[in-house]
């Protein structure tokens, strides 16, 4: 015990046992929703997750997984893998990104503070370029943000800003993006009515350009570097408006893929490369999309593409996407200090876990369970295995995945007996279900289903312990609802496919052999959510969770 009379040490469950197996299982964008045929969940075949709902009431519940419950701005707020996961292993409510930013704009700290002042150096000879996710998605970035940020800039010096445009499509409604651009030309159009030179200098699709997480493709980013610092791209247009509807009349074109272009000017130039002296800020308050870019923005040292030039910038981040890498070293906003997260208390008690998924979500599992925090923390008891995932192609073209290489890897684990906590995460329902295609989805659905039974199974033949729970919604409602719930249907009578996440509810289950006979979910949380979910895992590993963690899901009654 410090002087501060803190520990990691936690106390024993008084009524449950350590040293029992147990498998994590989290299912990525598995909601639960209204059985019908846009429900992929309910109409692929999970007899697994199907025979937890059904087989033991005591055991299987709903736990809120969007909104304030997870620390987002508002109950319309759908969830995310990145508040999800930060809840399901630290057990408590922050206020996450897109909330803090909000404050600091709304107080105008962001402008007081080191991050903004450091750019403002730029202002007086230099471009402001304002790289990121242009939509109102709320997951990655808001495009209300980039508004107040761009009036914000221009009322405190930027005279020339360069905004670089990702296309959404994937938190939003497909086909979104020119509504989007139009809202931000007019922005811009008044910001030039002003005397301020702002355009918009390059754009293309988020998951085509720039926007690739944890290390899968870095192609993805060098096409972003390539339009935005050095101007260059396959498509250049005069005008971004224009661009988005032209690509998008490509056979097969969505916003989420849709190539990369530049604004050029009556001469064909770009009109907004980075360029040395220049200030630059990457407006996505989440991280796991935008490290990449910021790796390539600020590293002196690096190796991942060829970077052609590399322009001396002032670079800062709407938040510190990397608190442990200090990544970016600038930044707008501070993060949430996730601290003291059950993935940490449990290694000083002694906890062995693995951790594993495949590459796509590798960082859900890790980084984000552990408060987005990269790296071990005690490498002697903790293992993390990456598979990697396809690279190059949308998952609806092989919605498998990896589901079954991550359920073998979850069983040999369980069986090796090295590890008190196996745990994992199945992307299917997620990544298919952003994809739109719903045949696709039913696919991935019943993967999952497949690799949650591997495991399971591995569990049983241990004498574990099983939790199996999601992130947040996605694959059970793929289509856009008015507020009666019925679909919406677009002006050719189609219904509007739904790619992103939901505000439904996921469930949790708990079982196995090695679960005390007593166990149960306890009544009385209506509102509980995935931040329980952390001291209900103590409590089955034999640890009482610490004080202000959210409370246990479960009691323990006397048989
Ligand atoms: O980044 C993505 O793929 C989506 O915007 C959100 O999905 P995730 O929160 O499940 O990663
Ligand atoms: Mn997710
Ligand atoms: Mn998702």
């Amino acid at each position: 015990m410090g002087s501060s009379g803190f520990s990691w040490k936690l106390n024993d469950h008084p009524k449950l046992p350590k040293g029992k197996v147990i498998a994590m299982v989290v299912l990525d964008g598995w909601g639960e929703a209204n059985p019908n045929q846009y429900n992929c969940i309910h109409v692929a075949e999970t007899p697994v997750m199907d025979s937890l709902k059904n087989g033991a009431p005591e055991k299987w519940r709903l736990v809120k997984a969007h909104g304030k419950a997870v620390g987002l701005p508002t109950d319309d707020d759908m969830g995310n893998s990145e508040v999800g996961h930060n809840a399901l292993g630290a057990g408590r409510i922050y206020a996450q990104g897109a909330k803090l930013v909000d404050l600091a704009l709304e107080s105008g700290k962001i402008y007081d503070d080191e991050g903004f002042k450091y750019i403002k150096e730029s202002f007086e000879t230099g471009t402001l370029h304002l790289i990121g996710l242009l939509s109102d998605g709320g997951v990655h970035s808001r495009l209300d943000q980039l508004q107040l940020l761009l009036k914000g800039a221009s009322e405190r010096g930027a005279k020339r800003i360069r905004v670089h445009a990702l296309t959404d499509g994937r938190d939003v409604l497909d086909g979104t993006s020119v509504g989007f651009m139009e809202t931000l030309e007019n922005d811009l159009a008044k910001l030039r009515e002003k005397g301020i030179d702002a355009q918009i200098a390059s754009g293309g699709g988020r998951m085509y350009v720039t926007m690739d997480r944890y290390e899968n493709d870095w192609d993805v980013v060098k096409r972003g570097w390539d339009a935005q610092v050095l101007g260059e791209a396959p498509h250049k247009f005069t005008n971004a408006v224009e661009a988005v509807k032209k690509l998008r009349e490509e056979p097969k074109a969505n916003d989420q893929y849709l190539p990369p272009f530049v604004i050029v000017d009556e001469n064909g130039k770009s009109v907004g490369p980075i360029l040395d002296g220049d200030a630059v800020v990457t407006f996505n308050f989440r991280a796991d999309r935008m490290v990449m870019l910021a790796k390539a923005l600020e590293y002196e040292d690096f190796d991942k593409f060829d970077r052609v030039r590399f322009p001396k910038i002032r670079y800062a981040g709407m938040l510190q996407y990397d608190g442990e890498l200090k990544l970016p070293s600038h930044y707008l906003v501070s993060p949430p200090e996730i601290e003291r997260t059950s993935g940490e208390y449990l290694v000083h008690n002694g906890v062995s876990t693995f951790a594993c998924s495949e590459t796509v979500k590798f960082g859900h599992v890790t980084f984000f369970w552990n408060g987005n925090r990269s790296g071990y923390f005690d490498p002697s008891k903790e293992e993390y295995v990456e598979i990697p995932s396809d690279s190059g192609i949308t998952f609806n073209v092989k919605p498998k995945m990896k589901a079954l290489e991550i359920a073998e890897k979850a069983r040999d684990a369980i069986l090796s007996g090295k590890f008190h906590q196996v745990r994992v995460n199945l992307p299917n329902s997620d990544m298919v279900g952003h994809t739109g295609d719903i045949e696709a989805t039913v696919v991935a659905c019943k993967a999952a289903d497949d690799a949650v039974k591997m495991i399971l199974d591995a569990i049983e033949q241990v004498g574990g312990i099983y939790v199996v729970t999601a992130d947040h919604g996605n694959a059970e409602d793929m289509v856009k609802r008015n507020k009666k719930g019925e679909p919406l249907l677009d002006k050719n009578g189609n219904v509007q496919i739904l790619t992103s996440h939901t505000l439904e509810p996921v469930p949790i289950a708990i079982g196995g052999p090695g679960l005390a006979p007593g166990v149960k979910f306890r009544q009385g949380l209506p509102g509980a959510g995935l931040a329980n979910v952390a001291a209900t895992v103590m409590n089955l590993h034999g640890y009482e969770a610490p004080s202000d963690y959210e409370p246990t899901l479960i009691e323990v009654v006397d048989n």
